[in-house]
């Protein structure tokens, strides 16, 4: 089964009864942490984000009218807006659950507990979850959103990234097939589970497949699944990725990664809108919805013969190009003091400021990996920081920025450099240089004028 990605902290201080929970959710949640001494919870939470916690009402030091867990409940949701709490009460203490509710947890639970009742209330609780941060993604375009997992917050307020935000607000409740266009790291995926999160599918399975590091030998079992005994190792009926998303969403990652002849298999699974399992004769209806991303250049790979025209027209209804961080560069003191308040709550370095100047050296370097690589590298600053300012010599940034920052380059000089060696790798090719630059060839030309280059 796969694992959900959310975090799960269960807070009781019955060791048989953490033990219990914790061997459950770990089969369906990808972190779960436990805690038995209340004095700890404030440090746990301040070090680590979680998105649901299990709060045991009734703690044998103390008061056992639940008074202290309703205390706890209001300081959560004080300290941790983005995280959801389920209070854990005893059988009959209807009073105390209806009391939990008008403190602000949207759920609660009985002892002793169904394990499936249990799964099921976490997992309504992160499908609502989902659903609200979804919106807050567009609603909130203009203010950093601090805390919360990183894969729900999509910061931006540039107008690229504003534009992009219209065209999601558009699309997303559309049953359109989606390809997702941008560098590696700039966000591609995210922008692929906003799609879904603002979806009428948003409670069905979001699944990925990552085509980028499939080897060739499991790609059709990994997407239509296989009858036990359809190969040497197929021990077990196996079902495939593509019946897992039915009712959902199926992101194909990396789609220009993949051969000619797997395009051909998957374009007839979508044109039939129906998958038989390899070895089987049953064919399965399915009802999904593609989104695809790549940071290749499919029109190009056409050209060249390595990708199907009529594979693309298929997955392309709609396309959304996501910008690299070197076309937002008024994004990165957003996104850089995002990354700030998160690491910095979760490595216990609360005080930690950044300068302007520091500030300024990010705006400066090209971030070939983009959001990801700005993530890493605050990350990185964060955990090495031994005073409380970060200033532009403790960013560890790659050396490539290291020798620009010797030769004081300035945006312009950055911009002239990479259209230079843009118009080298493609032999002054104009439609392929603007294309590497994510420009338009008329936005090239002005450029070009203005560096007189
Ligand atoms: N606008 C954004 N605001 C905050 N974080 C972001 C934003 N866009 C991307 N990220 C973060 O940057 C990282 C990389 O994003 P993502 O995996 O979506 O990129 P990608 O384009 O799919 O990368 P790849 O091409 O390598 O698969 C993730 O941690 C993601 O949460």
């Amino acid at each position: 089964m796969e694992k959900e990605q959310s975090r799960i902290l269960i807070v009781d201080d019955d060791p048989a009864v953490l033990t219990t929970a914790r061997l459950f959710l770990k089969q369906r949640f990808s972190y779960v942490h436990t805690l038995s001494d209340l004095n700890t919870l404030t440090k746990v939470m301040t070090e680590s984000s979680f998105d649901v916690v299990l709060l045991d009402m009734n703690y044998s030091r103390g008061e056992n009218d639940g008074v202290e867990g309703l205390k706890l409940i209001e300081q959560i949701i004080r300290d941790h807006p983005q995280t959801e709490v389920i209070p854990i009460t005893a059988y009959g203490e209807i009073d105390l659950a209806v009391e939990a509710l008008k403190r602000g947890a949207r759920d609660f639970i009985t002892k002793p507990w169904q394990n499936e009742k249990l799964y099921a209330t976490i997992a309504n609780l992160l499908n609502l979850k989902k659903k609200q941060n979804g919106v807050s993604v567009l609603r909130n375009v203009n203010q950093p959103l601090i805390g919360g997992s990183l894969e729900t917050h999509m910061i931006g307020a540039c107008r690229s990234f504003n534009q992009m935000l219209q065209m999601i607000e558009k699309v997303a409740p559309t049953d359109a097939n989606v390809l997702i266009l941008g560098e590696n790291g700039s966000g591609k995926e995210l922008v692929a589970r906003v799609l879904h999160q603002q979806s009428d599918r948003c409670d069905k399975p979001f699944i990925k497949i990552d085509l980028g590091s499939l080897v060739d030998s499991l790609f059709e079992s990994e997407l239509f699944g296989h009858a036990k005994g359809a190969f040497t190792d197929a021990q077990n009926e196996k079902e495939g990725k593509l019946q897992m998303a039915n009712g959902g969403t199926l992101f194909l990652d990396e789609i220009g990664n993949i051969s000619l002849s797997q395009q051909a298999k998957l374009l007839s699974v979508l044109q039939d809108r129906a998958v038989t399992k390899v070895g089987d004769n049953i064919s399965v209806p399915l009802d999904i919805r593609i989104i695809s991303a790549t940071h290749a250049d499919l029109q190009e790979m056409i050209n060249q013969g390595d990708f199907r025209q009529d594979f693309l027209y298929r997955i392309n209804t709609i396309e959304i190009q996501v910008p690299s961080l070197r076309q937002r560069v008024e994004d990165v003191p957003l996104l850089a003091q995002y990354y700030l308040n998160l690491f910095k709550n979760k490595y216990g370095k609360k005080s930690l400021k950044v300068t302007a100047e520091a500030i300024k050296v990010l705006q400066q370097y090209p971030w070939p990996g983009n959001i990801r690589e700005l993530s890493h590298v605050i990350e990185r600053t964060v955990i090495l920081a031994d005073h409380l300012v970060i200033r532009p010599a403790d960013l560890a940034l790659m050396p490539s920025h290291k020798e620009n920052r010797e030769l004081d380059l300035n945006i312009e000089d950055m911009e002239k450099t990479l259209i230079l060696k843009a118009l080298e790798k493609n032999n002054g090719n104009m439609t392929h240089a603007s294309r590497d630059l994510g420009i338009d060839r008329q936005a090239l030309y002005r450029r070009l004028e203005k560096y007189g280059l």
